[in-house]
């Protein structure tokens, strides 16, 4: 973001970017509160400059109380905003003024921020959450930090968030992203380019989604293959092979170890044994059984997009996997990676960049929020969904569906994305609890309700 907002003032030297960003602020406050006193609270970097500004934007209409936290603050937009009538309070005065507040801005902390909040910031914050007085939070609620999805201690929770250009890891990773409220990304003339951090929307998935043309047969919809399940754990091929048929697999083949007439018993279309397929899927349910090498060798020769999950990620071929997508979630990260579980759940972006450039793999990290990193460090997250969806046996249903997308054409990371999202959103439109075998029997109306008026 810095260097976005550089390359602005390297071409345009006299832009107020501050003026934009602020006008943006004062726009939103005034369609979420359009009446009542306004409180801005102010910290000491540019932040509180958007805020000072936006406090005398508003101060035009309506009263409107500052609380410079530090103090002082940004000179200009303090300069403006008391021009424009605004009134400065203490500490004390901005907690006598909450009651007759109709909207608290936070504009203490934004980029600038190391996490966490003064005490008596701290202190406010929460009695804003106690008087139920709505906060807009500038660029991001002050106490969090912009590239992570961690709560390092105090902060605001907001209402609203308006951001600026483009979101940012705090915005939509788990637990920051709960904090935010609704976000607003405000365009103010700064460029982002190839973003590297991307959000999947409900309509990118709907457009994505590998809808069977009118000649398409069973090949051309794709066959997925899959080598899922154990003697322990039979019910993980069972659920792979719910997740591949009810996202539209041309033909489910399994391979695996588990007995042939439990898998027809519940899905007579399946094909037993191997033949000519576009996708694999591996892992799933294996367990710490024997022959996890020799069977991703083997797959490794048969040379098609594969999902590697579960077990079989710990036995990963050397070589450069393009085209394959692995599906881990934080433990199993944490173990290829060699680091510990926590360290993976306070890094995850980098985490999952890590594994992904060094295994030429596209890597979905499962979770509450899922990840899906490339090879060249750019990272899209899936549609959220409900907590729900945190159940054994979620993860064989995914891998099942990446299996179908890949074998459909789709790339890796896409499949990844376009899997992982499709079972949030199946999840949020069946409030369940569902067991993830029931809601794969949902997939079928998701898709159908998604792809309806997606043109294909
Ligand atoms: N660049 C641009 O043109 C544009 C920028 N824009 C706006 O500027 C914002 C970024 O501004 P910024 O860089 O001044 O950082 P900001 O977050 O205001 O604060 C830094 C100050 O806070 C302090 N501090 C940090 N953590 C702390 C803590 N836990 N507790 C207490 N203090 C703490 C920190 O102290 P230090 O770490 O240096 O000791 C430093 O003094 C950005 O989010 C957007 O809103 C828009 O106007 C668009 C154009
Ligand atoms: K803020």
């Amino acid at each position: 973001m810095r260097a976005a907002e550089q390359v602005v003032f390297d071409r345009e030297p006299d832009v107020d970017l501050m003026g934009r960003a602020a006008a943006e602020v004062a726009r939103v406050a005034a369609a979420v509160a359009p009446e009542g006193a306004v409180l801005v609270v102010v910290g000491p970097g540019n932040n509180g400059g958007d805020g000072l500004f936006a406090a005398a934007l508003l101060a035009e209409h309506r009263p409107v109380f500052v609380w410079l936290t530090g103090g002082s603050g940004h000179a200009a937009g303090r300069e403006a905003a008391r021009r424009a009538g605004a009134t400065e309070v203490d500490a004390v005065g901005a907690l006598q003024s909450l009651a007759d507040s109709a909207l608290v801005i936070d504009a203490v902390l934004g980029l600038g921020s190391r996490g966490g909040l003064p005490l008596a910031v701290a202190t406010f914050a929460e009695a804003c959450a106690a008087a139920a007085v709505p906060v807009l939070s500038v660029d991001l609620p002050s106490g969090l930090v912009a590239d992570q999805g961690l709560l390092p201690g105090a902060s605001f929770s907001a209402a609203h968030t308006v951001t600026f250009a483009a979101l940012k890891a705090c915005h939509v990773q788990e637990p920051a992203a709960s904090r935010c409220g609704r976000l607003h990304v405000a365009d103010i003339g700064v460029d982002v380019p190839a973003a590297t951090l991307r959000q999947a929307e409900e309509s990118d998935i709907a457009r994505w989604w590998p809808t069977p043309g009118a000649t398409s047969d069973k090949y051309a919809r794709g066959v997925v293959m899959l080598d899922t399940g154990s003697e322990h754990y039979p019910g993980a091929a069972l659920l792979t092979v719910a997740g591949a048929l009810n996202s539209g697999a041309g033909m489910a083949r399994y391979t695996g170890r588990v007995a042939s007439g439990l898998i027809l018993t519940r899905f007579p279309s399946t094909v037993i044994g191997e033949g000519r397929a576009q996708a694999l899927v591996l892992g799933s349910g294996w367990g710490e059984t024997d022959g996890a090498e020799g069977r991703v060798a083997n797959a490794r020769l048969h040379a098609l997009p594969t999902v590697v999950d579960a077990d079989a990620l710990y036995s990963l071929p050397e070589e450069r996997l393009d085209g394959w997508l692995l599906t881990p979630h934080a433990g199993e990260l944490a173990r290829l990676l060699g680091c510990t579980r926590s360290h993976v759940e306070a890094h995850p972006l980098s985490c999952v960049r890590e594994l992904a450039r060094h295994s030429g793999a596209a890597v979905l990290l499962k979770g509450a929020t899922q990840f899906v990193a490339e090879p060249s460090g750019r990272v899209t997250l899936a549609v959220a969904g409900p907590a729900w969806t945190a159940q054994a046996g979620s993860g064989d249903v995914l891998a099942g569906i990446c299996g179908t997308l890949l074998a459909a054409g789709l790339p890796a990371w896409q499949a990844g994305v376009v899997g992982a999202s499709v079972q949030a959103i199946a999840a949020a439109r069946n409030p369940g609890p569902y067991p993830p075998d029931q809601l794969a029997a949902r997939l079928p109306e998701t898709i159908a309700a998604l792809t309806a008026g997606a043109g294909g």
